[in-house]
């Protein structure tokens, strides 16, 4: 009973502080200078302020998570009554002190972040289990007290940038801590420390099938392996130009394959007009064919009717990519317990995996029997004799066969995937937007009715076509979240964050805000024909930035662009059922199935 009374005096002891320590707030006048809670709450009684007043916080507070530290409390007590006078990380600055203020940074220990993985740290650090996509989902998600579903995308990330401000903190017990950003301001400054080694956070399953299962030596650009350092970036810029000779060189097979998709929907269509649910696998048959037109400088037929055989290497390798993108995605996220034993999801990705890996490899073996006996320097005399890009990575590079096969393999599972999603959410958008739809009609009849072939310089002539696309990558880019291990030291929002801490920046959240976008949510293109340079560069970021940035840049716009004026010359396309939003695997894909309406224009 003593016992119980003393709790009580002390809760309420606790209570008049923390109505002191807001009163003081309120009366102090606004600071622009950062500054810490932290500060304020050394000075307090520790014991008292590290058991606030319950009573006094929001329902889901509980006990333990209560018995935390300073930023926890003060965050908790932005749900009081007073929370309007309360602002989030800024009021953590402004509670400091005032004689305290100074310009120097405050410590990377008082970047606000979810408090509870504090307390799972202890036991985390004994479970290697996590990994960085962990972080970015599951356990995100756990901290969100399980208002938020597992693989929401973007969601969960904005819930704490909400929560905590635009500089959050996730301790990571395991991977390390990490920092995420949204602010274009921030990720400028990230981008501006950059240097030849800059690292993105890996994909581990990949990496591990790699090194580990196929005892390979290289382990893929997505991946944390040396290849992020200079040997990657030397081959990778050598590989411009051989990219835009081959976009220019193919762009007659190019076209075939967006008509030979065209026919396909004819195919397809009901009576209806509407193409079935799995539309998506057709578009991934155009990305790859179109891949390897690039790639291997070869059409292999996946749009064919042979290719549609069950038996077929098409259709083998369609299966194939579509399981390993769903495993990927499956062995990522949750527990890793592949990392040290075979698992039912990574048996299946690593078997889908060894199907396109060993395709890979066998037109690798093709072009080495036909090509390889011959000497180096016929490849110089004769441009077009190295007339792939695979080649020139086995000739001009001397890559091994296992590098390349590596290489092609992340462009697929990655890139190709990419480039896919986004042509599905673009046919979705311009379904759903007809005087959209209607006004790129026009742009391609004006542009195109002299010539009825479509060509490179045409495309290059319908700036509201590359607007629609670019739209498109700002609502829905594949990728919401760019990482970067950081290589120095930086200061952002007044925080230091050291070198070697992970940073995710949320850049799918960057341009969805309405100070960077107005009307975020709505899909206009015209915003990007308006000679308007008000929005940051570093707002708009699908294809990242830097040196490590995507190198299928161009190859993607050029398949978009070519797909989609073939697509709204000869079709209107609708779209009657539920809106199409996105889900995470890895990427954003869309989360319901494609049934479009494609109904043939006049
Ligand atoms: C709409 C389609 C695509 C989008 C939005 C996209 C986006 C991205 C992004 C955000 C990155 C990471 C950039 C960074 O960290 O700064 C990336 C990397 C990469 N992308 Fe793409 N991508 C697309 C299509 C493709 C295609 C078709 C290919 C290959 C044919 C490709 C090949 C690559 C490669 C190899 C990297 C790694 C580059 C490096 O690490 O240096 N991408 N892509």
């Amino acid at each position: 009973m003593l016992q119980l009374l003393t709790k009580k005096s002390s809760n309420s002891l606790r209570l008049q502080k923390t109505k002191i320590l807001i009163s003081k707030y309120k009366n102090c006048k606004f600071s622009t200078k950062p500054s810490s809670a932290a500060a304020v709450v050394e000075k307090q009684d520790e014991e008292n302020v590290m058991s606030p007043p319950i009573s006094l916080l929001n329902q889901r507070v509980s006990t333990s998570e209560a018995s935390g530290n300073a930023s926890f409390i003060l965050s908790q007590l932005n749900s009081l009554p007073e929370k309007d006078a309360i602002q989030r990380p800024l009021d953590f600055a402004v509670l400091r002190n005032v004689s305290e203020l100074d310009d120097s940074p405050l410590p990377f220990e008082e970047v606000p972040g979810p408090f509870i993985l504090k307390l799972w740290e202890k036991y985390w650090k004994y479970v290697p289990l996590f990994g960085t996509q962990l972080i970015r989902s599951v356990l995100i998600n756990r901290l969100t007290e399980g208002r938020l579903q597992w693989n929401r995308n973007v969601t969960p990330i904005r819930y704490l940038f909400d929560e905590y401000g635009p500089v959050v903190k996730l301790k990571g017990p395991f991977a390390g801590d990490i920092v995420l950003i949204h602010r274009p301001e921030h990720i400028q400054k990230v981008f501006n420390e950059e240097n030849d080694y800059a690292t993105r956070s890996a994909i581990d399953i990949l990496q591990h099938y790699r090194l580990n299962y196929r005892k390979y030596r290289f382990a893929g650009p997505y991946s944390a392996q040396e290849t992020q350092g200079l040997q990657w970036l030397k081959i990778k810029k050598s590989l411009e130009m051989p990219i835009k000779k081959q976009i220019n060189n193919q762009f007659a097979k190019l076209e075939i394959t967006c008509d030979e998709l065209l026919q396909r929907i004819r195919l397809m269509k009901n009576r209806q007009d509407e193409v079935s649910g799995n539309f998506n696998q057709e578009l991934l048959r155009w990305g790859m064919e179109s891949f390897w037109i690039i790639l291997l400088n070869k059409k292999l037929g996946y749009l064919e009717s042979t290719g549609y055989s069950e038996t077929s290497e098409a259709s083998r390798f369609i299966d194939a990519l579509s399981t390993a993108h769903l495993y990927m995605s499956r062995c990522e996220t949750g527990f890793q317990v592949w990392r040290f034993m075979e698992t039912p999801f990574s048996k299946k990705l690593f078997n889908s995996c060894d199907v396109i890996d060993e395709t890979i490899e066998k037109y690798i073996r093709i072009f080495q029997s036909s090509r390889l006996h011959e000497s180096p320097s016929n490849y110089n005399k004769n441009e077009n004799i190295c007339s792939s890009i695979t080649e020139n990575l086995l000739v001009d590079h001397s890559m091994n066969p296992d590098e390349v096969s590596t290489l092609l393999m992340d462009m697929i599972i990655l890139g190709v995937q990419a480039a896919v999603n986004s042509q599905a959410f673009l046919l979705y958008f311009l379904a759903k937007n007809p005087r959209v739809q209607k006004r790129l009609f026009n742009e391609i009849i004006s542009k195109t009715k002299d010539y009825p072939i479509l060509n490179k310089e045409t495309l290059e002539k319908m700036p509201y076509l590359d607007a629609c696309i670019k739209e498109c990558l700002r609502i829905r880019p594949p990728f919401p979240y760019l990482t970067r291990l950081l290589p120095k030291d930086i200061i952002l929002h007044g925080y230091k964050i050291p070198k070697g801490t992970y940073l995710i920046m949320a850049n799918q959240i960057t341009s969805m805000r309405e100070e960077n976008f107005e009307d975020p949510e709505k899909f206009k293109p015209e915003r990007w024909l308006q000679n308007d340079d008000s929005f940051s560069a570093y707002s708009y970021l699908p294809f990242g930035k830097g040196l490590r940035s995507c190198m299928g840049e161009n190859i993607a716009k050029l398949e978009m662009m070519l797909l989609t004026a073939k697509i709204i010359r000869n079709f209107r396309v609708e779209y009657e059922y539920s809106e199409i939003c996105s889900r995470f695997l890895m990427m954003n894909v869309p989360n319901r199935p494609l049934r479009f309406r494609f109904v043939e224009r006049d």
